[in-house]
């Protein structure tokens, strides 16, 4: 597959407006997915709609003011979503996989890139994420609270091209277009224009939670790794085939900065170095030259006390700073694979996490000088 795109579905949408699942809609969505994989680009849902579907299930005509109330709803809902989807995926031989995330689990580094394994392998075997905030857990404080910025996060997690949010509007219009018949649709803009934000309200349903304002923000999130964000109406019958031919319906929100880029800006700005690994000069010229991951074999010494998942600094063999990134493996398991090769590891340590120290994507080479 050539491309990987996050499509945000929301709970308007979804439920015919709370009257429940629109199944034969999911079903259109589904044989357009199904066309995006024989593409190329392979498809991860996120899928709002658990509170509205299990309020249907459950006969409350109103979202439920307490937290609890709302995530009994949701465990219910959700039961319905996975289902659903799974049923229409069915139908093309193509299996599903329900991901229930928390914050906690995108802000944790340990958890982030568990998280992103456990998607790409899925992906691997040509499965479709179907993900969600697991509700059952979070508390109000934690809350993505709106599933795009979910979806973002998702998007930079698996660095997807492009973010799809489909939703019961047509796109971002200058005003909200519920309030003033008279706005109109803004066709593209740069995610960072400070003016877009202004021009989305909040929720106009009462079914969902963002409005169009967290879905400007969440185009802003998904820029930083490079995606490009497309809001679009989920009723437009061809949707995501006319995204996939290349045309431009709805708003599309550009990043800045080009993919790798901005994914270096992430990784460089946001996380706080851990330990240092030292590397031999053949590693060195390998990560410059090649951009290649590191592996175990190339590292010749380890400093510091770092886990899983953290930021360590890697230096040559003078102390000169070449790069930083995401470690596979705490610092004593590192310690004990220096200088070894990769299908050496099971055996040193007595299991595996991946063959590399620092996958090429969680690494981040610096400019000499
Ligand atoms: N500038 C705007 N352009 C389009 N829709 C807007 C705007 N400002 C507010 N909205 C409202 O946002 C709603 C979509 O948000 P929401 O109901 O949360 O959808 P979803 O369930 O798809 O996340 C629209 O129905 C609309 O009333
Ligand atoms: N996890 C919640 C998400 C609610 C939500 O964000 O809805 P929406 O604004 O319609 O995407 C659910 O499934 O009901």
């Amino acid at each position: 597959m050539s491309a990987r795109w996050v499509i945000k579905i929301g709970s308007a949408l979804l439920t015919n407006d709370g009257r429940g699942l629109d199944r034969d809609l999911m079903q259109v969505w589904v044989d357009q997915m199904v066309a995006l994989r024989a593409a190329g680009i392979e498809p991860i849902v996120v899928s709002s709609g658990a509170v509205a579907e299990g309020m249907t299930r459950l006969g409350w005509a109103r979202r439920p003011e307490s937290i609890h109330e709302q995530q009994a709803a949701a465990a219910v809902g959700q039961m319905g979503l996975v289902q659903a989807w799974e049923s229409c995926f069915r139908k093309h031989d193509l299996h599903t996989a329900q991901v229930l995330l928390t914050h906690d689990d995108l802000s944790d580094r340990k958890r982030y890139l568990n998280a992103r394994s456990t998607l790409l392998t899925l992906l691997g075997f040509s499965v479709v994420p179907v993900v969600n905030e697991n509700d059952t857990v979070v508390t109000d404080e934690i809350r993505f609270g709106d599933n795009d910025t979910l979806a973002a996060l998702v998007a930079n997690l698996v660095e997807a091209d492009r973010l799809v949010i489909l939703t019961d509007q047509e796109g971002l219009f200058d005003a909200d277009p519920r309030q003033n018949p008279a706005a109109t649709l803004i066709r593209e803009a740069r995610a960072s224009d400070p003016a877009i934000a202004l021009m989305a309200g909040g929720g106009g349903s009462g079914l969902g939670r963002g409005g169009m304002a967290t879905k400007v923000r969440a185009a802003g999130l998904a820029a930083r790794s490079g995606a490009m964000t497309t809001i679009a109406s989920g009723r437009r019958p061809e949707v995501l085939a006319e995204l996939c031919a290349g045309a431009a319906p709805g708003t599309t929100l550009m990043p800045d900065t080009s993919p790798m880029n901005a994914r270096k800006q992430w990784l460089a700005g946001h996380l706080r170095m851990r330990g240092r690994v030292v590397l031999d000069a053949g590693a060195v010229r390998r990560l410059r030259e090649s951009g290649s991951s590191l592996l175990p074999v190339g590292v010749v010494d380890v400093f510091g006390q770092f886990s899983r998942g953290e930021m360590v600094a890697c230096e040559d063999e003078n102390g000169g700073r070449v790069a930083c990134g995401l470690v596979n493996y705490d610092a004593a398991d590192a310690r004990r694979l220096c200088r070894k090769k990769s299908h050496e590891i099971a055996d040193v340590l007595g299991f595996m996490n991946e063959e590399e120290l620092i996958h090429r994507d969680n690494l981040v080479v610096l400019d000499r000088g």
